[in-house]
């Protein structure tokens, strides 16, 4: 049975003067992939650091609405910022390991969380490096700078070093449109792997890798989120004639 891992009720985000969206109403399944799609300037980016409060660094921006995760909402007074973006993790467009050692970078987050034992740190490691794919690439060079892997290996560190703190939550600001075609599918093979242990919100603008990785899909246009349903019912009989348009490749 499919839980509301996070409801996203009668959200609105502005930065300064613009409404970047728009009385937004979704509901993201746990442990299931949710792609959010539409054309640049949409707001995808927006919602997305919305779910973990990235968007309080920016200055001069107002929320209004609620983002319950778990039915708790996350902007209610009192929450604690540093553990829900434990809880709610995040990988970026472009890879950006630390500048350290690829084993340092996957340690970096549990010794933040108070985690000093080194066979601990060990087993972390070699765990959060097999389920990012890029154990069998690195393991006899953790000791190597996270700068010398190639772009793609860097964003697996990346996911790793996001899923050695342990989330529930792994939101994906367009993963792999910086990777070239062989990275971009690893990645992809990737989060099929994680799919059903975490809950996943991906914003891709390849239409293809939503509809490979996605279970559910969500489009937007103007900060509006104009269709939220199964991935295959938005590729081929979205009820929105603007959800149409768009994967038919008409605007965007
Ligand atoms: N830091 C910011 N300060 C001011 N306005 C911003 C900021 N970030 C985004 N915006 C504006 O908010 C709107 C939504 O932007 P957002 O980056 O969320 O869209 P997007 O759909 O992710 O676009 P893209 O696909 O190009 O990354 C745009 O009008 C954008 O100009």
């Amino acid at each position: 049975m499919a839980k509301a891992k996070i409801t996203v009720r009668n959200l609105n985000f502005y930065y300064g003067s613009t409404w970047a969206l728009k009385d937004v109403n979704l509901t993201i399944q746990e442990n299931s992939v949710t792609a959010l799609i539409g054309p640049s300037g949409c707001g995808k980016s927006t919602f997305l650091r919305v779910l973990n409060r990235l968007n309080d660094l920016i200055e001069n921006t107002r929320l209004s609405g609620e983002v319950l995760l778990d039915g708790h909402n996350i902007y209610a007074p009192g929450t604690d910022v540093i553990a829900l973006r434990k809880r709610v993790g995040m990988v970026f467009q472009k890879p950006n390991p630390f500048p350290m050692s690829i084993y340092d970078n996957v340690a970096y987050g549990p010794r933040v969380h108070g985690i000093t034992k080194k066979r601990q740190l060990d087993e972390i490691v070699e765990k959060s490096l097999k389920a990012a794919a890029l154990w069998d690439e690195v393991a006899d060079r953790l000791k190597a700078s996270a700068l010398s892997l190639s772009g793609g290996q860097q964003q697996r560190l990346c996911i790793a070093r996001c899923l050695a703190v342990e989330p529930e939550v792994i939101l994906m600001d367009e993963p792999s449109s910086a990777l070239d075609p062989i990275s971009t599918l690893k990645i992809e093979e990737l989060v099929l792997s994680l799919k059903g242990r975490y809950t996943i919100v991906i914003v891709t603008h390849n239409m293809q890798q939503a509809a490979r990785v996605s279970d559910t899909t969500a489009f937007f246009l103007n900060g509006e989120m104009v269709e939220c349903d199964d991935t295959a019912i938005i590729f081929t009989r979205p009820r929105d004639k603007r959800t149409e348009d768009y994967i038919t490749g008409r605007f965007g």
